[in-house]
Formats: C-alpha cells, structure tokens, sequence
C-alpha cells in the first residue's frame, strides 16, 4: 500500500474508531496524525484534520473509505489480464469466437501475449497459451479448481445426477475394476472391439477399390457407430449388443447428455445473457422432462431379459463348459458380484444399483470418444505423409500376419508414431478452448503480475500441432495425463477410460491406414466451437484401397 492510502485507512479508521466508542459527541476533538500525514501535505490542511469536530471526521472517514477501497479496487483490476475489447455487451465476444474461433484466439495471443481474458458465455474469461497453463497448473495449481470450473460451464452435477445419487466415482472404479489394462483379461477386450470395427468398415466401405475411391460424407456417424457398438460389446456382451434397442440406447444416450452439457444450448441468446441459463436448462431437461427415461426403460427390459438369459445357461452346463462360454464382458463381472455364482441374482434390486452407473459410462465412454477419434481421423486424412509414417509403424509390428486380431491392447502400446499421434491431437485439438477449465477458488498471482480473479475460469490453448513430438518419450504416451496434459484430466479423478479409449481411437486408424489410403478432397470444417463438450469436424473423407500387396490386415 501507497503513503497515501496509508493515510486514508488510518483517517478512516481513526474516525470509525472514535465514532464507535463516543457515539458522536457535539464537541471538536484534537488528533494528533502528523506522524502518518505524507511530507506532501499542507500543514493548514493537517491542522484543519487534527481539529476536526466528530461529525466532520465521520463524514471524512466515510469518503476516504470510500476512496480506499475504489482505489484497491482499481489497483486489483489493473492487474487483471487485458480484456480483449468488444462491441456488444450482451454478448461480448461470443459471436465473434463461435464464428473463427482459432481467428479470434491467434490474434489475441499476438496482441496481448500468454494470458488474456474475453468475454464469452456471459462471463470473463481467462485464456492462457499452452505453455503458461502448464505452468499455472503445476507451480500454482492450489486454488484452481478442475470440478467447480466443469460443473460451472457444462452443469455436470446437474447431467451425471441421472437419478437421485451422484454417480461419477462409482462409474470410475466400474470402469476401474473390469476394463483395467492391468489385468490379463483387459487384452480379451481387443479382438471384441476388432471384430465390431471390421463389420461396420464392411458395411460402411464396401464398394471402396483402388481404382475407385468412396467417399464419406459424415466420417463422425462412421466413428459414432463403431464406438456405440464397440462399447456396447463391451459392456453388454456380444450378442446383446447385435439388439437393435440396445444399439439405440448406446448410441443416443450420449448425444442426449452432450446435447445438454453443451453442444446445443452453449452460445446461444439466452446463455449469453444468462450465464446460469444452460443449468436451468439442464434441469428441464433431466429432471423436469426425464429425457433418460425411455432410455432406463429399455435397458431394464432387455438386461433382465439377457440375465435371466445366462441364469438358465449356467444352470445347463458343468463348471468345464462354463468356462469355455462364460461371456467376457462387464456385465458378467457385475453378476459375479451379485450372486451370480449361486443362481440367485435379484434382477430389479441389480437393475436399480447399476441402472445409473451403465448409464453414466454409456455416456461417458461414447460421445467424447467419438469427437476425439474424429479430430484423429481428420488428420490423419489431412496429410499423405501422416499416413505413410503410421503405415510404417504399423508394417513393423504386424510382422506379416494378415490376421487383425494381432493388434491387441498390448501389440498397439508399440505402434509409437500411432500413440503420439493419439496424444497430440488430444493435446492440441485447435477448434477450442481446452475441455477442462479451471475455475479459479481464490486469486491466483501469475509469475508476470498478472491476477486471476477468484470466481474466474481458465482455459489453455494449445499452440503447434507436432503429430511426432511424443514418440520415444515414454512419460508422454497417451494415457499418461500431467498437467501439461489435461485432455484426461488429472490427479485422483482422471479419466479411468483412457486406457480403453485411445486403444479404441488407435484399433480404428490402425484398420483403416492398414487398408486404405485417405484424403480431404473439400478440407475439413469445423461448424461449431466446443465452447465445453468439444464439437467434431466434419467434411468428405475420400478413401481408396491399397494395392492388395500393399494392405495390411
Ligand atoms: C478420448 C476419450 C475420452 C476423453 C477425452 C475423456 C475425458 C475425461 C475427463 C476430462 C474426465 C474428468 C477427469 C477429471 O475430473 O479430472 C473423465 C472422467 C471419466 N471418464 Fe473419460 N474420457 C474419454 C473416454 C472415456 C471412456 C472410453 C470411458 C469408459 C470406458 C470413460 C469413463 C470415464 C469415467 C467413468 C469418468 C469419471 C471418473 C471419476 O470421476 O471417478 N471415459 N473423462
């Protein structure tokens, strides 16, 4: 604090003190404040102060409080980040981001460097560049708060309270517990997933020929499906997963949370307007129109009907045969928990503990997934030498087998430009701010003097999109999150699928550059920003087959 704003808080409180303990009395008293008055001041005006009468000095103390805490208010707000400068104060910078978001962010890290803050959804923000997010989010990472900063812009605790618990670490130590890449069976998991991607390739890519190329249209659906449905064989075992409901209910679940949390109503009028608009809505439209309802009214009908389905199977057969058919899936292992091994499995009581958790994971494990694999795809298409690097890569570990089981979990941990590929579009993904803001829970001082104020959330942009900057850095794979890889998230809550999902988005690309060589005949556009829940690109993908000496698996 200045002299001078010494001098005001010890007037103001001076006078609020005496004003207290005298309860104003009509006479002038004596002061003595020379030892705190600036050289700079009149004597007159300091003899004036000393012999105030109470009255004047309560009034005095009100405007130099009044000034104190004006001035510290300004001094706080000079060192906030510079505020990019926008026209219309409803919206701020919103349009003008949702329009050319890498635009708008380019030209506003070249004009006011690392850090900055914009007025977008109603609210200002802090954007960091990548590198001084890293180093927020390590050396200054107390205060910043991952959870609030989510709950604040995609209304998280409003979307995951699918019923009337919270289910968020109960689907992690699911996901935990039988998709661990730990455990041996984890590698069960890949010739499950090969065999959906190979059908809805087929489907999807059947009359493709060298000498012919296809083009497709809507690459996000192609990632959507495979997804769903590798999930859902997953999850729900084979067979089920071939049942049409189930097929919907997989796929649609998570359009329907991210729809929500994001995707529809972010950007518009009202959420501009009205920052706490998007949880009203999402209120409506979780709990007030039940939006999951029709959704838990299938999965009800048709995992009891797929349990009772395997009760009398293991009733049927010995302990032998049981192994050799056991499905290899979750929902096995959740049975097993719940008397399975007894034939006394309680359908409805299983259905209400895990009805909610299944739920959560459909979502969680398709809709970002899908957005994820498509930014992987695009690129990977965008560039003829991208593809010759992974196909290298590829070539190396399939080792002359045409059999495309060969690429399990553990085989693709090796495919090292594939997995820095992987990362590094997860890392840079440039159509959007980064998936996991922080909201600030004090204010944070930033090594060049700059605040983030408390109450603010911080994004970070990622510069350079550098597909190789990870290989042979084994620290840096793409399941390894650090605060300079936030994709995941981190710390205890990191995503728990990270070890399924970038083995389900390299199996993918892995199929199709073994096979096929890719283009972007129109390029790729991006139509909607992720301003939370990350949006896809879209745009034709040209696909052509390769010479049959040529194709891999
Ligand atoms: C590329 C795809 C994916 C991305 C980018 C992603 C991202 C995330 C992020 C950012 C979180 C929050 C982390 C935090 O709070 O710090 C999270 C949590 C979670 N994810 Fe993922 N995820 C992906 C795929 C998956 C898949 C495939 C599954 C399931 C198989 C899954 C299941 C979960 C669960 C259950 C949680 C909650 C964990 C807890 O709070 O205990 N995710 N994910």
């Amino acid at each position: 604090m200045s002299s001078s704003q010494q001098f005001l808080g010890a007037t103001s409180a001076l006078a609020l003190g005496l004003a207290l303990t005298h309860r104003i009395p009509n006479h002038p008293l004596s002061l003595d404040l020379s030892t705190y008055a600036p050289s700079w001041l009149p004597q007159a005006i300091l003899d004036r102060l000393q012999n105030l009468d109470l009255e004047k000095l309560v009034a005095i103390a009100s405007v130099g409080g009044a000034l104190t805490a004006l001035v510290l208010y300004l001094r706080r707000r000079a060192r906030f980040p510079p505020l990019v400068p926008y026209e219309n104060a409803a919206y701020g910078s919103t349009r003008e981001y949702s329009e050319r978001p890498k635009e708008f962010l380019d030209a506003a890290f070249d004009k006011y460097g690392p850090v900055f803050r914009a007025n977008i959804l109603g609210r200002d923000q802090v954007i960091l560049d990548h590198d001084y997010a890293h180093l927020l989010f390590s050396m200054l990472g107390k205060g910043l708060d991952h959870e609030q900063g989510v709950i604040d812009l995609q209304y998280f605790d409003v979307i995951i309270k699918l019923g009337s618990q919270h289910h968020l670490h109960d689907s992690g130590k699911m996901i935990l517990k039988y998709l661990n890449p730990a455990l041996p069976s984890y590698d069960a998991y890949g010739p499950t997933v090969q065999l959906v991607y190979q059908r809805v390739f087929k489907e999807a890519l059947e009359n493709v020929s060298s000498s012919k190329g296809l083009d497709v249209t809507d690459p996000f659906e192609l990632c959507k499906k495979s997804l769903a449905d590798a999930m859902a064989s997953v999850i729900v075992g084979v067979e089920l997963a071939n049942d049409p409901d189930i097929a919907w209910v997989f796929i649609n679940v998570s359009e329907v949370v991210a729809e929500v949390g994001g995707l529809g109503g972010h950007g518009s009028v009202w959420e501009t307007l009205l920052p706490f608009y998007g949880r009203l809505h999402a209120y409506w439209v979780m709990n007030y129109k039940q939006v999951m309802k029709p959704y838990k009214t299938v999965l009800r009908a048709k995992l009891g009907a797929e349990i009772n389905r395997r009760l009398q199977l293991r009733k049927s057969v010995d302990e032998e045969q049981w192994k050799e058919i056991r499905p290899h899936d979750v929902l096995q292992g959740l049975l097993e928990e719940h008397n399975f091994g007894s034939g006394a499995v309680d359908v409805k009581g299983f259905m209400n503990k895990i009805e909610n958790i299944l739920l959560f994971v459909i979502f969680a494990s398709i809709h970002g997934t899908a957005v994820a694999l498509s930014w992987v795809l695009y690129l990977v298409a965008s560039d003829a030498d991208y593809q010759k690097q992974i196909y290298e890569d590829l070539a190396g570990l399939v080792n002359g087998t045409d059999d495309a089981s060969a690429l399990t979990p553990s085989v693709l941990k090796n495919a090292k430009y594939l997995d820095s590929f992987t990362r590094e579009t997860l890392r840079w993904r440039p159509d959007c701010l980064s998936p996991t803001p922080r909201k600030a829970m004090k204010d944070i001082t930033l090594p060049n003097g700059f605040i983030i104020p408390k109450g603010m959330l911080g994004f970070d942009d990622a510069k350079e999109f550098r597909p190789w900057r990870h290989v042979d850095k084994p620290a840096s794979t793409s399941v390894n999150v650090s605060n300079a890889f936030l994709p995941f998230g981190v710390g205890k809550t990191a995503c728990p699928g990270r070890f399924l999902a970038t083995y389900e988005i390299k199996l993918f690309i892995a199929l199709l550059v073994a096979r096929y060589e890719m283009s972007l005949p129109n390029g790729m556009k991006i139509d909607h920003p992720g301003f939370t829940f990350q949006a896809p690109p879209s745009g034709t993908i040209t696909f052509k087959e390769r010479l049959p000496k040529d194709i891999l698996l």
